[in-house]
């Protein structure tokens, strides 16, 4: 994917290319070469097609472009739903029909597993795509304008405010209350909103003054495979509940049935500790954020097998004297830091369990596992975020019998 934060510079005079799209890479963009032999990340073509892009971004060894010009459509191609589509940040592949993006997304999965991790591709089960591509984000992040106190996105070269009317991936009540927020902003850096369908309850943070509903609330109430969860303003939960419920049934798929110690290595608000307590004789989640461990306390409070470390997976498990017999692994897109890795390989749990929004640290991070004597059985990428370039998969892997 094109790399956020190493150096670039704009092409010095506009420079139009003809490119033909070849495979979408992990972020959204196709990969596609210059006339020069040169890499073009072009973003907003589907594989296959002809189009003409413009050079936004030349970086010392590959290019970054974005599509002005369909000469040879895919039959893949559709009408993107939003209107600032493009423009906006958030969405990388409205113009793909969803099982398009499914496809591209299960592809990219196996090449970095292959690329990155040498790993063969046999063990990648089909992708779990989302019964509704559309209105599943629980948690909208508005940035706002200073003058007027416009509510949106930040345009997707970084600058200008992009004002929102309506966000086609967004909860249909995060979208109800939006035109109210509109006018509000100014002052607010950012308005955070997120909504539960399954209680109804929200959160709308910091306060904004003058709008006819309750904001400034610092936590809200989520369900998750009918557990409840507090979760803090700063805290992270899954933004797509409803395939949330297909993580939680892969990573219960991929769990022993019975066990006695399982670890929640980056557990958030205690999410997988709260729901496979009952299978296990004792329960550990670390986790370094402040806010979402002190509400994993309150949600792991009637659960009285487990317990919450926290601090960093890496200063905490490596420490560990009770080792686990499983261990669920959920960490942020860097992935695993080398001391977490090194703890499972000798402590060789008999299941580990990788989640991943990453498919690059994945690759990376199953490789070393492998080496360290683990048996990888199944990757199982899961569409979390439908119209964007992200992808999440669950892993599993086992000690081999003696
Ligand atoms: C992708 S979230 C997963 C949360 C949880 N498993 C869930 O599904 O709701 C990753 C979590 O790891 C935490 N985290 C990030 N780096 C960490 C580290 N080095 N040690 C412990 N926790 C970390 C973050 O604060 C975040 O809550």
């Amino acid at each position: 994917m094109p790399r956020r934060g190493h150096r670039w510079k704009t092409p010095p005079e506009q420079l139009t290319l003809t490119l033909r799209a070849e495979s979408l890479v992990f972020g959204g963009a196709a990969l596609a070469r210059a006339p020069d032999g040169r890499v073009v990340f072009t973003w907003f073509a589907a594989p296959g097609e002809l189009v003409e892009a413009v050079v936004e971004r030349e970086y010392p060894d590959y290019l970054e472009a974005v599509t002005t010009r369909v000469l040879e459509p895919s039959p893949d191609r559709v009408e993107p739903r939003c209107p600032l589509f493009g423009e906006c940040g958030g969405c990388q592949l409205q113009h793909m029909a969803y099982p398009a993006q499914l496809r591209a997304k299960e592809a990219v999965v196996r090449e970095q597993l292959k690329r990155i991790g040498g790993l063969g591709d046999d063990v990648v089960r089909p992708i779990v795509g989302a019964r509704e591509p559309w209105g599943y984000r629980n948690h909208v992040r508005f940035s706002t304008g200073r003058k007027f106190g416009d509510v949106g996105f930040i345009s997707r070269r970084g600058h200008g405010l992009l004002k929102v009317e309506h966000c086609p991936i967004a909860d249909p009540w995060v979208n109800e209350i939006l035109p109210q927020l509109q006018g509000h902003g100014a002052g607010l850096h950012q308005i955070q909103v997120r909504h539960s369908a399954a209680t109804g309850s929200f959160l709308v943070n910091p306060a904004v003054p003058g709008v006819p509903f309750p904001t400034g609330q610092t936590s809200y109430l989520e369900r998750l495979a009918g557990h409840d969860f507090v979760v803090s303003a700063s805290a992270f939960f899954q933004v797509n509940t409803a395939q949330a419920e297909e993580m939680v049934r892969l990573v219960g798929e991929a769990l022993p049935s019975r066990g006695r110690l399982l670890v929640d290595a980056f557990a958030g608000v205690g999410t997988f500790a709260r729901i496979f307590a009952d299978r296990f004789d004792s329960v550990v989640a670390i986790e370094e954020s402040n806010s979402a461990a002190r509400d994993a306390k309150v949600n792991l409070a009637p659960v009285k097998n487990a317990r919450i470390r926290i601090g960093k997976v890496e200063d905490i498990l490596p420490a560990f004297e009770d080792h686990p017999d499983a261990i669920v692994l959920d960490p942020p897109r860097p992935g695993c830091a080398p001391p977490v890795l090194a703890a499972i390989t000798a402590f060789r749990p008999r299941v580990v369990v990788y989640v991943s929004c990453n498919p690059a640290t994945l690759a990376r991070d199953l490789r070393v596992l492998v080496d360290g004597g683990y048996r990888l059985t199944d990757v199982t990428p899961l569409d979390m975020f439908p119209q964007t370039g992200h992808i999440e998969c669950v892993s599993r892997l086992e000690w081999p019998a003696a």
